[in-house]
């Protein structure tokens, strides 16, 4: 099969996973002293090394256990007078990836990580960090407590702390600038961004890199400082380099992670830690930074952020209604695969699939088209290639005028227009085409998958593929399975979408799926707002402060208000009389105005020249605001923040329980995975359904029954049944959640 971006890793994983072990029988160690806690063990090499091994897969979190055990055997091998150095590696060629992020849920037991490292430091003989895969964390932070470093040269090392709403606090804000210096610090901490081996040695976070065996070489490290003086390697006693130009870099830091943490709070900590390393000496830098960690560890952003951490991992595992289950649903091979019509998805919907590694058929029936898409196609692989340091894979398209060249694929991407009856005709094609057995996958944003499997021969091969613009950037991918989807091609799209390096999310069918369903009801909030009042920019800045990236308008503007008015048209909506249910037709007035927006140069906002991206407030859309709202009978009231975040954010969720109590989501968290990476849902807060059990249930219903009753005809803002069950069975947590789902009668 012919599967991952990086198609040698898992080889190259293996063959340093037995790299320790071979190592061991090759210089004959001694094991005779045994393991300790079986979380960590000891033996004796090359006479005169002590050797330990972190041995948690799957990888070597730091647990109290392993603490424990670290504290014991290095215990042991400064009291045994034959050890004159010691090597601590991780098992299953994975150095440490970190503290045991679980832990952090429960009061921590066990010893804490920052003495056991500095009396790791403190060590009178030497100690080597033999780091293979992964150092992140608290596993980059022990390394940094050792005296020398030895990296193998595919691992990844990096301080992620940051992104778990945290900052590395056993020492890692204190040590990494004293040894790569302030802005390298700066830059590492505050993004969490994971360096290369090579840049690692650059940098001199590593002394040393491999291409061959890392405990070879460490122990060979090991070896030779045995006895020598470790004053200059104990990273704590060294000066932090200060360059003359510090304050400027602190201020530019603040500045910038002020403006793109869009109000997460561990980016600030992080500076305001590494300034302490700047300022003050080791032992007073390591208060401030266990003052910042206290304050961070307890917050409800850090419970986000692992809460997301998790979600992001959980969706991998997923099920549906009928009983298909990840495990037990085996995907098929692919080597081929087509991708039908060239447009912007089209294109790089082509760009992930050959840079997954796999040979694509690119179908566009015009030549002049073809052709541009080929220069395009191929630009955007070679602008990858060279930021990934590899080869573009160009030798993996081939470009066809002709539908029949996907004769022979194990799969076909159908990525035109999105538009029900063109699609049909094109699976109607497919179908009499493909060799049999060939899976029929779609991208739609939002049609409805049945209808379109009702048009092939073996509807159980059709699965829709919801892919995120851009598609060969953006990491989420929504898996729609149909109601004839086979397990097997649901699992195969789940496999494919990991192939591309996407977070896949399986959903069930229904209009708009996941994340644009629930967006119907948020935009229609923020419409209505206007219509009662509110300004685009007062929406908008409420949003991003928020956290969003855009708010409403200034989204709608950039992606264009002409893509919703067509589907709209499409569903005979903009025609319709709208009686019982409340419809706001601002968005059609602009639209038939010529205001799509951006390209433009005229939306919901101003820009200097069509195609401009700075939105300027437009002094005609207010007074249209006004016409409109005289002519319809709306009296303009004045509109806060509070109610803007209530009425749009709310009216979401509750869309969020339908689809959970509907069983198009299996779990709170594949909708949170669904907004935060598609939806530009600030990460720390975790997701909408997260971010409803953080405001709590009870609070979130009653707001929605008070905004119901003033307006009756939004059923949207009608508390959904589960909303209501979820309370009156207690507001069980937010992993709890799915007991009530799947038994209505449940008291948990
Ligand atoms: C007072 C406290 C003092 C000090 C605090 C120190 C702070 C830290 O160290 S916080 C942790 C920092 N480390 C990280 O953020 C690393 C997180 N992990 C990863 O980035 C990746 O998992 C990886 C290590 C790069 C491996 O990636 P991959 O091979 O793709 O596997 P995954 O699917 O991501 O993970 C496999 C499996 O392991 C679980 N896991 C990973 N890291 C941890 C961890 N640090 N603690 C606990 N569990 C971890 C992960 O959840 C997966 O399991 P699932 O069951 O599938 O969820």
């Amino acid at each position: 099969m012919i599967f991952g971006r990086y198609p040698s890793r898992d080889k190259q994983d293996k063959a340093i996973a037995v790299s320790a072990k071979k190592f061991r029988s090759a210089v004959g160690s001694d094991t005779s002293n045994g393991l300790f806690g079986n979380m960590a063990l000891y033996s004796r090499v090359s006479g005169s090394v002590g050797l330990i091994t972190l041995q948690n897969p799957p990888v070597n979190a730091l647990s109290a256990v392993v603490r424990q055990s670290l504290i014991d055997l290095m215990d042991r091998a400064l009291s045994e007078p034959e050890v004159k150095s010691v090597v601590i590696c991780g098992q299953n060629g994975k150095f440490c990836g970190g503290a045991d992020i679980k832990e952090f849920r429960s009061d921590m037991t066990g010893p804490p990580l920052v003495p056991m490292i500095d009396r790791l430091e403190l060590s009178s003989k030497p100690v080597v960090a033999a780091i293979e895969g992964v150092a992140l964390g608290g596993g980059l932070e022990l390394a940094l407590g050792c005296h020398y470093r030895v990296a193998h040269s595919k691992t990844r090392l990096g301080l992620p702390e940051v992104t778990l709403g945290l900052l590395p606090g056993a020492g890692g804000t204190q040590r990494l600038p004293r040894l790569v210096g302030i802005p390298a610090a700066l830059e590492l901490i505050t993004t969490g961004r994971h360096v290369t081996a090579a840049e690692a040695l650059q940098l001199g976070l590593v002394d040393f890199v491999t291409d061959h065996n890392t405990i070879e070489a460490a122990v060979k490290l090991a070896l030779s400082v045995a006895g020598k003086s470790l004053d200059s390697r104990r990273i704590s006693t060294c000066k932090c380099p200060r360059p003359p130009y510090a304050d400027a870099l602190f201020e530019e830091a603040m500045q910038r992670v002020r403006r793109s943490a869009r109000g997460a709070i561990a980016p600030v900590a992080c500076v305001q830690a590494v300034h302490a390393a700047a300022t003050l000496p080791f032992a007073r830098g390591m208060e401030q930074e266990k003052q910042l960690m206290a304050t961070l560890f307890t917050s409800g952003q850090a419970r986000a952020l692992q809460y997301q951490f998790f979600a992001q991992r959980a969706v991998s595992r997923w099920s549906t209604p009928s009983g298909a289950r990840w495990d037990t649903s085996k995907p098929r091979p692919v080597h081929k695969v087509a991708v039908i019509g060239l447009g912007t998805m089209g294109r790089g919907i082509t760009v992930a699939l050959a840079q997954a590694g796999l040979s694509v058929v690119a179908v566009e029936t015009h030549e002049k088209q073809l052709m541009e898409a080929k220069r395009v196609v191929s630009g955007m692989l070679e602008r990858g290639a060279k930021r990934l340091g590899a080869p573009p894979a160009l030798d993996k398209i081939n470009y066809s005028c002709e539908i029949q060249a996907v004769a022979d694929v194990d799969l076909v991407i159908e990525a035109v227009f999105e538009d029900m009856v063109v699609k049909k005709t094109v699976f109607r094609q497919l179908s009499a085409i493909c060799k049999p057995g060939t899976f029929l996958f779609t991208n739609t944003s939002g049609l409805d998958i049945d209808e379109l499997a009702a048009q092939t021969r073996n509807p159980e091969l059709v699965v829709g593929m919801h892919f995120f613009a851009p598609a060969h950037v953006m990491k989420l991918l929504e898996v729609v399975y149909g109601r004839r989807s086979s397990s097997q091609a649901v699992a195969t799209a789940m496999k494919i979408g990991k192939n591309m390096d996407k977070i896949s999310v399986a959903v069930g069918n229904c209009s708009g799926f996941v994340g644009n369903r629930m967006l119907r009801p948020y935009l229609d909030q923020a419409f209505f707002l206007l219509e009662e009042g509110a300004t685009p920019e007062l929406v908008d800045q409420a949003l991003e402060e928020f956290g969003f990236a855009m708010g409403v308008f200034r989204m709608s503007d950039l992606s264009g208000l002409d893509i919703g008015w067509k589907v709209r048209k499409a569903k005979e909506m903009v025609s319709k009389t709208h009686q019982d249910c409340r419809y706001s037709p601002l968005g059609d007035l602009l639209c038939e105005r010529g205001r799509f927006g951006q390209k433009t140069g005229r939306g919901w906002y101003q820009y200097d020249k069509p195609g401009g991206r700075v939105a300027k407030p437009d002094p005609w859309l207010h007074s249209f605001l006004e016409k409109y709202r005289a002519q319809r009978g709306f009296v303009a009231r004045r509109i806060d923040h509070q109610e803007v975040l209530e009425r749009c954010l709310y009216a979401l969720i509750n869309e969020g329980f339908r689809i959970l109590e509907d069983r198009i989501a299996s779990g709170p968290e594949d909708i949170d995975v669904i907004y935060v990476l598609g939806y530009s849902w600030p990460r720390h807060r975790g997701g909408p359904m997260f971010y409803a059990q953080m405001v709590g249930l009870s609070r979130i219903l009653e707001k929605l029954e008070y905004y119901h009753q003033l307006h009756l005809d939004i059923p949207s803002l009608q508390p959904c049944s589960l909303l209501r069950k979820l309370v009156a069975n207690g507001r069980p947590p937010i992993h709890k959640w799915v007991e009530v789902i799947k038994n209505p009668h449940s008291h948990l």
